[in-house]
């Protein structure tokens, strides 16, 4: 069985997108996340008080994987631990019969104040899932076999619903070729190099490796990269305070590319004003890689393709056009 759910930012500013998922007999609104392996649901095991505003996954006892514990942080410091079920779980009418759902009994504040996240969904290598004594497989690793080909395909939008297809691809969503690359999986993730970079019509070679990751918000890539771009970007600056690079909102953007197995991937210069400040200022969507150790092509590198993930023989990551 293929399908397909919708992929709905959760505020004005793309900071994340929810997909609705049925977990055990609840309709919860998950964050699908290709940088990590995890489903965790906010749940009945939660304090009252953390449930506020969430919908949450009511544990059924006798589902309970006993002994089995889950402890997950992001590389923006929050994070979450808990409890392993094994229940149904349907994305787009894909089932899985019995996925192991790892259920919340603490998240911290920034998961609890974000009242429409009612958990993650990863779709990273099953390699990276944090479940003990026995790691446990992502929901496209357990559907796999019943889908009509080993892959899924992601199509998130500016500031518009977009959609994650499992099994197919759908012709509709994208224009041109689907250009194709290996994927490197052998840290986990969705691995993928470029040999160059553009700021407008300028192309300069370089090194960029980096994780395509859902979960991320923003492109973080090389500082000089950075520092380049913004050099094209009249009164922009770096502001400690806000945590990042600021420009004037009336400023012009120009385009930015990573050229990916050959072909230019290119970030319309609209899509890197991100958000307002609360100083005055924009907040940019391409920021400095900085402590990461490689690039997290995140929803600003993402929201202008379609980008197919399959996982055959050899894993493979598909760019095309939205
Ligand atoms: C706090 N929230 C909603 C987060 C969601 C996702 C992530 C993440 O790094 N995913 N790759 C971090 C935090």
């Amino acid at each position: 069985t293929n399908g397909s759910a919708p992929a709905v930012p959760s505020d004005q500013y793309d900071s994340l997108y929810l997909s609705p998922v049925t977990v055990g007999s609840s309709t919860l609104h998950l964050d699908f996340d290709t940088g990590s392996s995890d489903l965790w649901v906010f749940s009945s095991l939660q304090a009252q008080s953390s449930l506020v505003g969430h919908d949450y996954y009511m544990v059924d006892p006798a589902k309970e994987k006993q002994g089995y514990t889950w402890k997950i942080s992001y590389g923006d410091g929050s994070g979450a631990s808990g409890k392993v079920y094994a229940d149904k779980v349907v994305v787009g009418g894909v089932t899985a019969t019995a996925q192991a759902v790892e259920a919340a009994t603490a998240v911290s504040a920034q998961f609890t104040q974000d009242v429409d996240t009612d958990g993650l969904l990863g779709l990273a290598m099953s390699t990276l899932n944090t479940v003990k004594p026995q790691q446990q497989k992502t929901f496209f690793d357990t559907v796999l076999k019943q889908l009509a080909q080993p892959l899924f395909a992601v199509d998130l939008k500016y500031h518009a619903a977009g959609s994650y297809d499992f099994g197919f691809i759908d012709k509709s969503k994208y224009t041109g070729a689907i250009n194709y690359v290996n994927a490197d999986t052998s840290k986990g993730w969705w691995g993928v190099s470029a040999t160059a970079y553009s700021i407008g019509n300028a192309s300069t070679s370089a090194t960029v490796s980096g994780i395509l990751d859902t979960g991320t918000t923003l492109l973080y890539v090389d500082t000089p990269i950075v520092k380049a771009y913004y050099a094209k970007v009249k009164g922009s600056k770096m502001d400690n305070t806000q945590g990042g690079y600021v420009f004037p909102c009336s400023a012009t953007l120009p385009d930015f590319s990573l050229t990916i197995g050959g072909v230019k991937q290119i970030v319309p210069g609209k899509h890197i004003n991100y958000s307002p400040t609360s100083a005055g200022n924009c907040f940019g969507g391409i920021q400095t890689n900085d402590g990461i150790g490689f690039s997290i092509l995140g929803d600003i590198f993402l929201k202008s393709k379609y980008v197919i993930h399959e996982m055959g023989s050899t894993p493979r990551i598909g760019f095309a056009q939205q």
